[in-house]
C-alpha cells in the first residue's frame, strides 16, 4: 500500500523557494479592503475599531506574524486567503453563541460521571475522553450516533447540536467558495454531513493531576494522543501535539487563555488566540485533493508533491500548549468530514494492456493515516 508518510514530510518540511512569504502576498486590494484587516493579539474587533484595516503589515508590534480576519460578506476570498495563511479568522459569521458554559459543564463532572459518558466501543471521536500525560479532555457529539451528554440537561444537547449544525452550514458555505470557478470540491462531499463531528476541549493541570485511574476504563490512545510535555521547571503543560485534522475544513472558537498556534507551508508559526465575534477556519488533509494542480493528485503514486502549486490549500498544522501558571483553556472544535465511501480522488491507470479508473475513497486516507508518525488523526 503506497504510503503518505513521505508525502505529509514533503509537504511540511519542503521550502518551496518559488512560494513568497505568505505576509508579503497579500494583494493591494486585500490588504485595503476594510473587511479584511490583521487582529492585533487579543483585539476585541467588535469593540476595537477598524483602523488594522489599512494596515498593509501582517506583522504585529511585536513583530509575529498575524492571520486575517474576513467578514462573512466577503466570503468568497477564503480560498486565496488559505493559500497564504494558515488559517482566517471570520467576522459577523451569524452563529449562535459558542456553548462553553456546556462544555465547562460536562468536563468538569465528577471523575465519575464522565466514565459513564465514554463511548462503549472506546471511540475518540464519541462521548469523553483524557489523555491525562497531555493534561487534556474532550467530548465529541458525533451524530450518527446517540449524543452520550450528561444526564437530565436538555439544554446540553439542544444548544450543542445547534452549533454544530449552524457551523457545519457555514463550513459548507466557505466549501462553495472554492467552486465558483470550477468544481473543486465535489458537491456530494459539500452537502453530506457525512463523518463530520464537534468536540468540547478542556486543557488543565487538574487533568494531569488527577489520580491515575483504573487502566481498564481509559480509552486506547498512543504516546502522541497522551504525550508528556514539561516547561523549563519540569512541570508539565497541558497540550496537543502539532497535527493537522483529517477533515476538509475546522471551524474553532476558544477562551482565553491562548495556547493555538498554526504554521504555514514555510515553518512560519502563527499565534491564534482567541478573537471576540470571531472563529478561526483552518484547512483539513482533504483540501489538496480539490486544490492541487489541475488534473494531478497529491497521491504519491500519482504526482505527489508536483500537484502542489501556489493555489494549493494545504492542510494546516497545529499544537496547543496552555502554560500551567495561565489557568485552564476550553476550546470548541467542528471538523467538516464526507461520508466514509466518498470519492476524494480518482484517476485512470494503464494496468497492462488495460486502462481501469482508480479510486480513493475518504477513509482510506484515514487509514493510511494512522501510519504516519507524529501526525495522528485522532479517528482511531
Ligand atoms: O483545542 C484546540 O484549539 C485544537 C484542538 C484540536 O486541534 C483537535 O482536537 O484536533
Ligand atoms: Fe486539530
Amino acid at each position: 500500500m503506497p504510503s503518505m508518510r513521505r508525502r505529509i514530510r514533503q509537504l511540511f518540511l519542503h521550502s518551496n523557494n518559488k512560494t513568497q512569504k505568505p505576509n508579503t502576498k497579500i494583494t493591494e486590494s486585500e490588504a485595503q479592503d476594510p473587511t479584511v484587516y490583521i487582529p492585533s493579539h487579543n483585539t476585541d474587533v467588535n469593540a476595537g475599531t477598524t483602523t488594522a484595516a489599512s494596515s498593509t503589515s501582517t506583522l504585529s508590534e511585536t513583530g509575529a506574524p498575524e492571520l486575517p480576519v474576513v467578514d462573512y460578506k466577503d466570503i468568497s476570498q477564503i480560498p486565496g486567503l488559505l493559500t497564504k495563511y494558515p488559517a482566517i479568522y471570520l467576522i459577523n459569521h451569524g452563529l449562535p453563541p459558542a456553548p462553553f458554559n456546556h462544555a465547562r459543564t460536562l468536563l468538569t463532572l465528577p471523575k465519575a460521571t464522565k466514565d459513564t459518558l465514554r463511548d462503549p466501543g472506546k471511540s475518540t471521536v464519541r462521548g469523553y475522553n483524557n489523555a491525562k500525560a497531555s493534561g487534556r479532555e474532550w467530548w465529541d457529539y458525533n451524530p450518527a450516533e446517540k449524543m452520550l451528554g450528561p444526564p437530565e440537561n436538555e439544554e446540553f444537547e439542544k444548544d450543542t447540536t445547534k452549533f454544530f449544525n449552524q457551523s457545519i452550514k457555514l463550513l459548507q458555505s466557505v466549501c462553495q467558495q472554492f467552486n465558483h470557478h470550477n468544481q473543486l470540491i465535489p458537491q456530494d462531499v459539500i452537502e453530506e454531513v457525512g463523518f463530520s463531528t464537534m468536540r468540547y476541549l478542556r486543557y488543565s493541570p487538574d487533568v494531569i493531576d488527577q489520580q491515575p485511574q483504573n487502566p481498564d476504563s481509559q480509552s486506547t490512545y498512543n504516546s502522541v494522543l497522551n504525550s508528556h510535555r514539561a516547561d523549563d521547571n519540569g512541570e508539565a503543560i497541558p497540550h496537543i501535539e502539532a497535527h493537522t485534522d483529517l477533515d476538509i475544513l475546522t471551524l474553532i472558537t476558544a477562551t482565553e487563555p491562548s495556547g493555538l498556534y498554526v504554521w504555514n507551508r514555510r515553518g512560519e508559526v502563527f499565534s491564534a488566540p482567541p478573537v471576540h465575534g470571531t472563529v478561526l477556519i483552518m484547512a483539513g488533509d482533504l483540501m489538496p485533493f480539490f486544490t492541487s494542480k489541475p488534473g494531478m493528485s497529491p497521491l504519491e503514486q500519482h504526482e505527489g508533491f508536483e500537484a502542489i502549486g501556489e493555489d494549493t490549500v494545504l492542510p494546516t498544522a497545529h499544537t496547543v500548549a496552555v502554560p500551567r501558571s495561565a489557568g485552564e483553556r476550553y476550546s470548541i472544535a467542528v471538523f467538516l468530514r464526507p461520508r466514509r465511501d466518498l470519492v476524494v480522488d480518482k484517476r485512470v491507470v494503464k494496468r497492462g494492456e488495460k486502462e481501469i479508473e482508480e479510486e480513493t475513497a475518504f477513509w482510506w486516507l484515514a487509514t493510511e493515516k494512522l501510519h504516519v508518525e507524529g501526525r495522528k488523526c485522532f479517528l482511531a
